[in-house]
């Protein structure tokens, strides 16, 4: 099979907030061809590759991401036609030498990204494999624990929450289907209680409900809440894990007043998540600190990383080089990875070998400005990390992924792996109350 690279097309559609955004399509010599579309976050890491897009989320029709698109179908065709498809480390570096920005700024991380990912989809393709087998070259692969995010606050709704994510881990669930079945269910009971107790049900950029309320303690007893009304066990059955997203609520101090929770400095704010790790079933809290609070990162991980996970996003932004700071200083246990915060699918590959070198967790994440791409669901089966976080099952480009892991299931059959990565924390059989009786 002739794996050359014969063309690039460069698209621009809309992503899931109705802005611009990219989807590049890659041909080869045999016909084979591979399509992937790039996300786009709105709580970004300063440290994060850049993309090319308009600089106004209200204009359509973007400048930045017309000359992404003119940037692909140039010079990055010009570097990598004619190249074979299935050296994708060989490919990914050149787009990083010929961008010659240590943030892909020039060419910009959405063209480069695009690339970089339908060059292997068109691998794929052409090798007659599914991505994620693709992908995983032989290694072990493992469906995901789905982190789903049920309600919404920070910068991704207008609800009355300073933190960004509340979101629900199937983790008693016996298969990838069993665990989407606990957790709709729990968002259905979800949106039942809101609606039974006054509250909107309109959804947040994630799909998670973004109601008004008394302040952030609240979301996690509605969850706990939620979980029993449909049947399961909080603690057991379905855990929390919360992203605060701490950077978007930092200014010098972390600011709770948007739920009316005051100000609090650094110490403050990891007694306070302790407090709620001993009232709440909490295993996993990422961003619980701003991408600049090393010492904070440091602090937490050391007082509360022996029984919960503690994910780093917005600190390390899929690169190694913060990664391993943070492996050397301790500063969590785990990190959040992102094709698009570091540009290409072999550096994000790295970030993830990184991560289980150190014996770390990694979850492989969508961004909160998706498209229909399932990239990432595959992604996260050959990655074999036992952890995803894409959102609230509504919305299709959320459940583009969620649909896509049940469809990879399905097909793994008997093969399928699916088991609790968080097994080894002390947490549940300690911390949580039978049963969630708080
Ligand atoms: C998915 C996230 O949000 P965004 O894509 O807005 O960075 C996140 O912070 O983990
Ligand atoms: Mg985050």
């Amino acid at each position: 099979m002739n794996t050359k690279i014969a063309n690039l097309n460069g698209l621009e559609i809309l992503d899931s907030r109705g802005n611009p955004t990219v989807r590049v399509t890659v041909e080869l010599e045999s016909g084979a061809h591979g399509t992937a579309s790039v996300p786009s976050g709105a709580s970004t890491g300063m440290n994060e590759a850049v993309e090319q897009r308009d600089g106004d989320p209200n204009r359509f029709s973007g400048k930045g991401v017309l000359r992404a698109i003119e940037h692909i179908e140039t010079e990055i065709a010009h570097a990598v036609v004619g190249r074979d498809a299935c050296a994708q480390i060989e490919i990914d570096s050149v787009l990083v030498d010929l961008d010659g920005t240590p943030n892909k700024a020039r060419l910009g991380a959405n063209s480069i990204l695009g690339v970089s990912m339908a060059v292997a989809c068109a691998a794929a393709a052409a090798a007659g494999k599914p991505l994620y087998a693709y992908l995983a070259a032989g290694r072990p692969v493992r469906l995901p624990v789905p982190m789903m995010n049920v309600l919404n606050g920070g910068r991704h709704a207008d609800s009355s929450l300073d933190f960004q994510e509340f979101m629900i881990m199937p983790v008693g669930a016996p298969s990838f289907r069993e665990a989407m079945r606990y957790a709709a269910e729990t968002f259905h009971a979800l949106r039942a209680l809101l609606a039974a107790d006054g509250h909107t049900t309109a959804v947040g950029d994630e799909g998670g409900f973004a109601p008004k309320l008394a302040n952030n303690e609240a979301a996690c007893e509605l969850i706990v809440r939620a979980i029993e009304r449909a049947g399961y066990h909080p603690g057991e059955d379905i855990c929390i894990a919360l992203d605060p997203a701490a950077t978007s609520f930092h200014d010098g101090n972390y600011n709770l007043e948007r739920s009316g929770q005051g100000r609090k400095n650094s110490k403050e704010l990891i007694e306070l998540y302790e407090s709620w790790v001993s009232k709440y079933p909490i295993v996993s809290i990422e961003d619980g600190l701003a991408e600049d609070d090393w010492s904070g990162f440091r602090r937490m991980t050391a007082e509360l990383g022996e029984g919960i996970q503690i994910v780093g996003d917005d600190i390390y932004v899929t690169n190694i080089d913060f990664i391993r700071r943070g492996i050397d200083e301790k500063c969590s246990n785990a990190a959040l990875i992102k094709l698009n915060q570091i540009g290409t699918v072999s550096e994000t590959i790295d970030a993830i070998e990184f991560c289980r070198s150190a014996g770390w967790r990694y979850i492989i994440s969508h961004r909160s400005g998706e498209t229909e791409d399932s990239f990432i669901a595959d992604f996260a089966v050959a990655m074999d990390g036992g952890q995803i976080k894409t959102g609230a099952p509504c919305r299709g480009e959320r459940t583009a992924k969620y649909n896509r892991l049940l469809e990879i299931e399905h097909q793994l059959g008997a093969d399928a792996i699916f088991d609790n990565p968080l097994k080894e924390l002390p947490f549940s059989s300690t911390l949580c109350a039978p049963h969630g009786s708080q």
